[in-house]
């Protein structure tokens, strides 16, 4: 975080694409300092937003860093709202190095801190705290419906549709005060405003319950789809992940009790992201270490979205599933014969037969889960401070005994809630708390 109130004066640099070996590079510059900056390291300044190719020189040695492409990004109109500049640089480590080196002896110029420029724009006004979450998103998005959503985010829908709501209860709130002004004016009928009120409030809340009753589907796209491998030591949990992984992920052996740690693999089903993770087999043991796997187990399987229990085929009978969210599933069913297996799931890590019906029995149940449309709540964040609003409006709808005093307190904090969510109050916290998760350069 280099920036605060005062801090805008100064011209933030960062790489913009990593810090890996790359084909291109591309450093990021933001701030008033950003035509000197161009002026002295590749004269001429390029054309408005137009890349230019440029030979790139320490402005106090004149020694060459790198021959690359030069954007010239005129505030207001960039992606911060400042002058901005963009150098696309070959991609090796020393180049950047150089780069970076020299932009940070030239006065004014600062290192960026992670969301540094997002921060910038959100100050700027070129984007509420929703779509600066939804750039984050949009970033960490690793299957395809989770960047839909963030995308869905960064477009602006769910600040739009929480801006819509908050007008709505400024509205209401006007016509309260507007009833508290007049009210010692003997003439002003009064009577009847204070249900009216009330209807309208319970109307607005309503509308976002709907919104709130979602199954908490948009926060359980950005965190993933949880599966928990489960069951008796031996089973082939293990290599059934690896299977399902397409790698090592996990150590096999014919020695029951192997795995202790949970193990978790991500991956993408049909566009969902589901994380398969592997436990420790649940048996009685005095072995302490492979006792606290278990206990890991046990909560793992609490926290699941499902839980495969597995049971060698040619073991004990399937085992009835324990919850709603689990599928029984037999494993090593090569070792019987196929007229004594029964018409459950079945699978066998080594050969790979069951596994694309067991994928399906996943991706089905990710599907039910996250799927079944546009969620617009994708944070905690949100879901808080809408519920907080529907509180505050629900006191208001309930209330006929409600002074108007009261009605005005409640629906002034439920306006208050509602601006939490785009960051129209206490924004500078959350672009705290948003960036602390950022990376540097964006
Ligand atoms: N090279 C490069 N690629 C990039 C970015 C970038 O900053 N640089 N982006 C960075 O996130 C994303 C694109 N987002 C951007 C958003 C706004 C503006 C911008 O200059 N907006 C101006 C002008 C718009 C226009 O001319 O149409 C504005 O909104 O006023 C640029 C990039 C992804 N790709
Ligand atoms: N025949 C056969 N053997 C299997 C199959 N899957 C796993 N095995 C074997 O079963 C043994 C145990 O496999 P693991 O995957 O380590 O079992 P686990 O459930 O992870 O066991 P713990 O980690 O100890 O709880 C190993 O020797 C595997 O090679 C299978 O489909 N068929
Ligand atoms: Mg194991």
């Amino acid at each position: 975080m280099a920036d605060s109130a005062d801090h805008d004066s100064l011209t933030l640099f960062a790489s913009a694409s990593g810090f890996g070996r790359a084909a291109v590079s591309v450093i990021r510059i933001s701030g008033p300092a950003c035509l000197d900056v161009l002026k002295a390291i590749s004269p001429p300044l390029p054309i408005p937003r137009r890349l230019s190719l440029r030979t790139i020189r320490d402005p106090n040695s004149r020694d060459i860093i790198d021959r690359g492409l030069v954007g010239w990004f005129p505030g207001p109109n960039s992606f911060t709202g400042e002058d901005m500049a963009e150098l696309h640089l070959h991609g090796g480590l020393a180049v950047r190095t150089a780069m970076l080196r020299t932009l940070a002896r030239i006065p004014g110029c600062q290192a960026a801190g992670p969301g540094d420029f997002t921060r910038r724009a959100a100050l700027n006004g070129r984007l509420d705290l929703t779509q600066a979450e939804g750039i984050a998103d949009l970033i960490d998005a690793e299957t395809e419906a989770q960047r839909r959503q963030a995308l869905r985010q960064l477009d602006g829908a769910l600040g739009r549709q929480v801006g819509a709501w908050r007008e709505t209860a400024i509205d209401l709130l006007a016509r309260t005060e507007a009833a508290l002004d007049f009210s010692d004016e003997s003439d002003v009928d009064d009577e009847g405003l204070d249900a009216v009120l009330a209807r309208d409030a319970g109307a607005l809340s309503k509308q976002i319950q709907a919104v709130l009753g979602d199954g908490r589907r948009g926060e359980r796209l950005r965190e993933g789809f949880f599966v928990v491998l489960a069951g008796p030591p031996n089973a082939g949990k293990s290599t059934l992940l690896n299977a399902l992984a397409g790698r090592e992920a996990a150590i096999v052996s014919s020695l029951p009790g192997t795995t202790r740690d949970a193990i978790e693999v991500r991956c993408d089903l049909g566009g969902l992201p589901v994380v398969l993770v592997d436990t420790a087999g649940l048996r009685e043991t005095e072995d302490p270490v492979e006792l606290e796997g278990i206990r890991r187990t046990r909560r793992h399987m609490e926290d699941a979205d499902l839980v495969l229990h597995l049971s060698p085929a040619d073991g004990p009978g399937r085992e009835a599933a324990q919850r709603p969210h689990s599928l029984a599933v037999r494993t090593k069913v090569d070792l019987v014969a196929s007229s004594r297996l029964d018409d459950g799931l079945g699978v066998c890590a080594l050969s790979g037969s069951g596994l694309d019906a067991l994928l399906e029995a996943i991706q089905a149940a990710a599907e039910a889960s996250l799927g079944g449309g546009e969620a617009l709540v994708t944070r905690e964040r949100h879901r808080s401070a809408l519920t907080r609003a529907c509180g505050h409006l629900d006191c208001v709808a309930g209330g006929m005994v409600l002074a108007p005093e009261l009605m005005a307190e409640d629906l002034r904090l439920a306006v208050r809630a509602l601006g939490e969510v785009a960051g129209h109050v206490g924004v500078e916290e959350m672009l705290d708390r948003l960036f602390a998760g950022f990376c540097i350069g964006k």
